[in-house]
């Protein structure tokens, strides 16, 4: 074997920011399609209910990235005292609203708000997050629907990093209806073997270790570890955790699901990095998802290549 062979391939560490840029880059070169086509732009209403920091980050992140792409963006922030009767009335004048093909309300709501019933008040068509219980049931049967933000973006970043997923294992750790669940079923969909594993899952270690795809989304700082990684794997992390801050910091570091410098010890093959890895993805599917929504709406064949 020469010295070029014997060499270890350095793992990828996957950049979600500039995929999701290219990604945001492509929904904003099909929005004139549209345009000529419905004579008017795609609309994103986002719902903001309160104050919460990070929430409010994310839905200027949304607002910005909504103009960029050419598209029209509708933004309702109400007190956190609002009642959820209030929030259902907008919903309804949103779902009624012509102007409107995107509906997305920032979670997590205050405590007062039923997330189910929230959701459930969305018209399918316009659920942009792909939260409502229609298209989640849609996803599972195959059929058309509106795809959950990070687990598409997820997929996208493993096709890219693998190309045909088919007959892999894939473990998926954490059972959330807004990424974990999603998640299995896009792999199912891609032909892997999935194993949805959760906190419950015995032998966690031994079962991720079987992975040739792992997807960690569980929101605990740092716990699937080195040791429970195959070489080779290709790995995404979706957790977003902030570890408390070291004496004299006033925040402290970003940290996804996975020990990452253990995984790049391990020898897997790609891994997403946290910061500038899913996250990023999050906002840039939600682009796509509107204007799919704004030509589904419009009658028009969903835009290629997104
Ligand atoms: N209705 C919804 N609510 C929430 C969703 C969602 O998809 N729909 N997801 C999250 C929040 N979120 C978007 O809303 C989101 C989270 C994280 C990122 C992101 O790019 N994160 C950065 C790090 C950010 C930081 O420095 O704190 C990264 O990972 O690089 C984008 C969007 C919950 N609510
Ligand atoms: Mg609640």
């Amino acid at each position: 074997m020469t010295a070029q062979t014997q060499a270890k391939k350095s793992p990828q560490i996957i950049d979600g920011k500039a995929f999701a840029a290219e990604l945001r880059q492509r929904v904003a070169d099909a929005v004139p399609a549209f345009q000529q086509a419905a004579g008017r732009s795609p609309g994103l209403a986002v719902v903001l209910v309160g104050e919460d920091p990070a929430s409010q980050v994310y839905v200027r992140s949304k607002h910005k990235a909504t103009i960029a792409a050419g598209m029209e963006s509708f933004e309702h922030r109400l007190d956190t005292n609002v009642s959820q009767d209030d929030l259902l009335t907008l919903i309804d004048q949103l779902n009624t609203d012509d102007a409107v093909d995107g509906i997305l309300v920032q979670l997590p709501l205050p405590d007062h708000m039923d997330d189910k019933a929230v959701i459930a008040a969305i018209d399918p068509a316009k659920d942009v997050d792909g939260f409502h219980v229609v298209n989640a049931g849609r996803l599972a049967v195959g059929e058309e629907a509106m795809v959950p933000c990070t687990p598409l973006g997820s997929l996208m970043l493993l096709k890219h990093a693998l190309g045909d997923l088919s007959g892999m294992d894939a473990v998926v750790v954490g059972r959330s209806n807004i990424v974990g669940k999603p998640m299995a079923q896009l792999l199912l969909r891609e032909n892997c073997t999935v194993t949805l594993a959760h906190s419950r899952t015995r032998n966690l270690a031994d079962v991720v270790r079987r992975a040739d795809i792992v997807v960690a989304a569980v929101g605990r700082a740092e716990m699937v570890r080195g040791d429970w990684l195959k070489s080779g794997a290709v790995v995404i992390d979706v957790g977003i955790n902030r570890l408390p801050p070291a004496e004299g910091a006033e925040k402290g570091r970003l940290v996804g699901d996975v020990a990452t410098d253990e995984a790049l010890r391990a020898d897997v093959a790609a891994i997403t990095p946290v910061p500038g890895g899913v996250g990023p993805m999050t906002i840039a599917c939600l682009m796509r998802n509107t204007l799919v929504a704004a030509c589904r709406r419009a009658g028009l064949a969903d835009p290629e290549g997104l």
